[in-house]
């Protein structure tokens, strides 16, 4: 079957500079806040996540994208779990991308993939369960620290639920090929979108490839850096802060040179939670730009969207009648 990629949108270079917050900082917490405001992304050092195990984690990965096409394809199609290639979702999305995409809470060996992960080395599935904890801690952290900064009563109400184990997070790892020195032109790897759970925690290899689109519409390149984390503000987080913090659109263009190796943890709430804007944050009922849904009310309907669509708009309260006319 032929797949036809979308063409490459431009991106300007910018002398945009993306906050850095070390999580070790006691200046963290307002950093934190200050860069989800306004860029809804921002890069982590100081993490405490053990440099060998991304390292393990990478290398098994690259070997996982290195078997044989006919294997790889028996841990697929994802829908959404399991191995793809090209196709991004149910509804039509294309890139020029292979992925694996994991539910947080299944291990590895227990899920349809698992005869084809369990001829992987054990070291790529006990890396793959360790990364899973430190993102969960990670994720977490990050939500403390913005639940303190902002004074979101009660304690806990946003990490608690990532820390839950209900918490509906999935981890991907995304392969962007290099491409023949001959045919070499950017393509469009993952397309436009924002994420839709709390927040996502990304890590690459150094191929550049990553660009994020600022509130003035200008799309600009994420400099790679292999040994920090980039945090993206997702939808239910702009939901819940009332559009304080925006899900920033990104995307990802692949390099013509080398390949680009991407990990990504989206921290997602437990699928019975409603999701609202916080009483806490906005006192008044009538102030709120969006309604209340449950993440599986979201997460289902958003399913049948195509990845670059305002999934937002679901949330979105009606005008009343008297004044949507004006
Ligand atoms: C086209 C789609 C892929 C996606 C599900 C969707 O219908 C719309 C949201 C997409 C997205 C973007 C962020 C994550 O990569 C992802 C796993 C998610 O939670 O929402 C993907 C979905 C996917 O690839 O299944
Ligand atoms: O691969 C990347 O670097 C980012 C991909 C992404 O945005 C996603 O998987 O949702
Ligand atoms: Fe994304």
């Amino acid at each position: 079957m032929v797949v036809m990629l979308q063409p490459v949108p431009k991106c300007k270079p910018s002398p945009v500079l993306i906050p850095v917050v070390d999580l070790t900082d006691p200046d963290a917490k307002t950093q934190i806040v200050k860069a989800c405001e306004e860029l809804g992304f921002f890069k982590v050092v100081n993490h405490g996540v053990r440099p060998d195990l991304l390292t393990h984690l990478h290398e098994e990965a690259t070997k996982f994208f290195a078997l044989p096409q006919s294997l790889k394809d028996k841990a697929g199609p994802a829908d959404p779990f399991g191995y793809g290639s090209k196709r991004i979702g149910p509804n039509g999305d294309v890139g020029c991308i292979e992925y694996i995409l994991l539910n947080a809470n299944i291990h590895l060996s227990s899920t349809k993939t698992s005869a084809v992960f369990q001829q992987t080395p054990a070291i790529f599935r006990e890396s793959v369960e360790e990364y899973k904890e430190e993102m969960k801690r990670m994720s977490s952290k990050v939500l403390e620290m913005i639940e303190q900064e902002l004074r979101i009563e009660p304690k806990g109400k946003l990490s608690k639920l990532v820390k839950v184990k209900e918490s509906d997070s999935c981890l991907r790892m995304n392969y962007y090929k290099e491409k023949e020195e001959s045919t070499a032109k950017e393509e469009i790897g993952f397309g436009e979108h924002t994420d839709p759970q709390l927040i996502s925690v990304l890590r690459s290899n150094d191929t550049e490839g990553l660009q994020i689109c600022l509130k003035d519409g200008t799309w600009v390149a994420v400099p790679p850096d292999h040994s920090s984390f980039f945090v993206i503000v997702g939808d239910t987080l702009q939901v819940m802060t009332n559009g304080r913090f925006k899900s920033v659109k990104h995307r990802v263009l692949t390099n013509t040179k080398r390949s680009r190796l991407s990990m990504i943890y989206f921290a997602g709430p437990p699928l019975t939670e409603t999701i609202a804007p916080l009483s806490c944050l906005v006192p008044k009922q009538d102030d709120y730009l969006y309604k209340e849904l449950t993440w599986a009310q979201y997460k289902s309907s958003g399913y049948k969207t195509k990845l670059g669509d305002y999934r937002l708009g679901l949330f979105e309260k009606q005008l009343p009648l008297y004044l949507s006319n004006v």
